[in-house]
């Protein structure tokens, strides 16, 4: 018996529709590997209409004051938790994550950004008006930067789509975002409660794949492009938008090191960074995955990490007791296991280290170490439920082999010593260092790297920021 495949559609202008050529792609729930629904598989025309329909909505939507602005953002908050069930729902479909985790550490947050943002919105900043010339008086307009290119990745659909759009709306801007070909769903059911408040146009969701996420980069229409995604898809996305000079705003990966030092509490050290990596499957770009721990204490850390992994359960997303769902797709599941088979003779596999179960794309949680800096997994982002693990003699060697990856997008340091948290802050080459505690985040604090970890920042008032230009307008005088 064939089951009917629910039909996902674009949201352009207001309206929802199938891809002008009729061309689809097969959705596929992770937790079971099977086939749900069918989306689009958007080309040239479709990226045409919704790019026109963004072009055609942001005048209006430029010159609705923050106040208005604020109001319809809040008014999606409001109404995202309303509907946070089936939110939940469809994510956890869209990723396998479990229910009960998404509907408790996902939706609130997303709705507190969205909320966040409709604040950011009357809070134009910009510097003094006035005379820096005899006769002259200047003053600073902050505007948005017109229609925004906006490609979201699979691991947070959701939140990660809320990352984009809130702060570009927020600014006065419109917005055509593609989710991930693995992940449209519960983009397309934001749209749909999107598409109750906002005016036409505002906002359109594209589904589609990577030629359709060029098409969008490479259009002559959005002055701003902005992905969350691999190392790869970023360099082509800031090659495509060098063309035509197009902002560019990139989140790319991450392996985030975990400094433990001998005076740290070696069991909650153990047991929260067990937590911070392998919450959803390790497949976030901050995963506490490269821990570098004193000599002292490895082979104690070792076993306390070893244990908390194998206390650490991972299965179907209605099982309360699991921490984490499957990888998002087969080739994730081939590349996790891939740099476990690639692994070289002098690591030992403490934990894991295998698939879990026959359907799905289940992966134990896993703990290697006896790692050296340039092995293939300490230089490599694994995106998986993989921890590893390093000894270092003293800070210097501790700080050398943090950053001597080519990301840097977040860190940790564990100890009890102040002085030390605060140099190694100063000294640890990424986004953000995590004193004692590793993957918390805020609306209010910036979240982006350097490095191959890209450029421009989400969250925050700087991520505002990054969606708005600033002009000059100075005037004389005497006129
Ligand atoms: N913890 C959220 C990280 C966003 C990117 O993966």
């Amino acid at each position: 018996m064939t089951t009917e495949l629910r039909r996902l559609r674009n949201y352009i202008g207001g309206e929802f529709k199938d891809a002008a050529d009729g061309r689809t792609t097969e959705v596929v729930n992770p937790a079971t590997g099977e086939a749900y629904a069918t989306a689009p598989l958007s080309g040239q025309a479709d990226v045409d209409a919704a790019m026109a329909a963004a072009a055609a909505a942001f005048p209006a939507w430029r010159d609705a004051t923050p106040s208005e602005r604020q109001k319809a953002l809040l008014k999606i908050a409001d109404a995202f938790e309303a509907r946070a069930e089936e939110l939940v729902a469809t994510e956890s479909e869209n990723t396998g994550k479990p229910l009960g985790l998404t509907a408790s550490e996902e939706l609130p947050p997303m709705v507190d950004q969205i909320r966040f943002f409709a604040g950011a919105a009357r809070l134009l900043e910009g510097r003094s008006a006035g005379e820096y010339m005899e006769g002259m008086t200047s003053i600073v307009r902050r505007e948005p930067v017109g229609v925004c290119a906006q490609v979201a990745p699979w691991n947070y659909p959701m939140m990660m789509a809320v990352w984009k759009f809130a702060p570009a709306l927020a600014a006065g801007n419109t917005v055509v975002l593609k989710p991930s070909d693995t992940t449209p769903a519960s983009t397309i059911l934001m749209a749909e409660i999107i598409g109750e408040i906002l005016p036409k146009g505002v906002f359109n969701v594209v589904c589609g794949d990577r030629d359709t996420g060029r098409a969008m980069v490479e259009h002559s229409t959005p002055a701003m492009a902005s992905i969350t995604g691999s190392v790869r898809a970023g360099m082509q996305v800031a090659e495509s938008a060098s063309k035509d000079v197009k902002r560019v705003h990139l989140e790319l990966g991450g392996k985030a090191p975990v400094v433990v030092f001998e005076d740290a509490d070696i069991a909650k050290a153990a047991e929260d960074i067990a937590v911070a990596g392998f919450f959803n499957a390790g497949q976030d770009c901050t995963a506490a995955c490269r821990v570098l721990v004193h000599e002292s204490i490895h082979d104690e850390f070792v076993a306390a990490l070893a244990k908390n992994a194998a206390d650490t359960k991972t299965g179907q997303p209605d099982d309360e007791d699991v921490l984490y769902g499957p990888l998002n797709n087969p080739n994730q599941l081939k590349q996790v296991a891939g740099f476990i088979e690639r692994l070289p003779a002098h690591a030992k596999v403490e934990a894991g280290g295998h698939q879990v179960g026959e359907k799905g794309y289940f992966y134990a949680p896993t703990v290697v170490s006896g790692l050296k800096q340039d092995d293939e997994i300490i230089q490599n982002e694994v995106f998986g439920p993989v921890i590893t693990v390093q000894s270092f003699t003293d800070e210097d060697q501790a700080l050398a082999y943090a950053n001597d990856v080519e990301f840097a997008l977040a860190s940790s340091v564990w100890t009890k010593d102040h002085g030390r948290a605060m140099r190694m802050s100063k000294n640890l080459d990424f986004g953000c260092v995590w004193i004692n505690t590793h993957i918390p985040l805020v609306a209010e604090m910036p979240h982006g790297g350097y490095k191959k970890s890209g450029y421009g920042k989400d969250l925050s008032a700087y991520g505002f920021e990054d969606y708005t230009r600033i002009k000059h307008v100075m005037t004389s005088l005497d006129s």
